[in-house]
């Protein structure tokens, strides 16, 4: 749905989400529009959880990225790396900006984790109802 962050599903199921993203949409603007602003509640003391789900392959890595990209491009880095780089520049913008002014630098404390959670499939058949 042109300028809504709608997407409909055959004439007359639509659904309404904060953003909807189209197919030539780039890392760059996914983190922009989604992710710096949980970044920059971080350093104001919030936590923030992103979560990407979705079927196999539909790019839940890729979008995410890892910390192991090391010899992709710039503009295809993911989430991960992204807000990894986005922290650190924050810590020391706030460190300098303190420091310049004459106030004490602030020590920040990171608590990070990223985690792939993966859904275990039984072989056998539930007979139960
Ligand atoms: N936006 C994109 N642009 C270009 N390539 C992409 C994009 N999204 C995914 N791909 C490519 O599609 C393939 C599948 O994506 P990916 O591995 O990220 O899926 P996934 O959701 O993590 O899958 P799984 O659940 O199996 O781990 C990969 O080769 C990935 O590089």
């Amino acid at each position: 749905m042109p300028g809504e962050p709608q997407v409909f599903l055959g004439k007359d199921k639509a659904f309404t989400y904060d953003h909807v993203f189209d197919m030539d949409s780039q890392q760059e603007s996914i983190y922009t529009h989604c992710t710096e602003s949980l970044i920059e509640g971080c350093l104001e003391g919030y936590n923030a959880t992103i979560f990407a789900y979705g079927q196999t392959g539909s790019g839940k890595t890729y979008t995410m990225g890892t910390g192991f990209d090391v010899n992709i491009e710039e503009d295809e880095l993911g989430i991960i790396p992204r807000a990894v780089h986005h922290l650190f520049r924050g810590i020391e913008e706030r460190r300098r900006a303190a420091t310049e002014q004459g106030r004490p630098a602030p020590e920040f404390k990171i608590n990070a984790q990223f985690l792939e959670v993966q859904e275990h499939t039984h072989s056998h058949t539930h007979t139960q109802p």
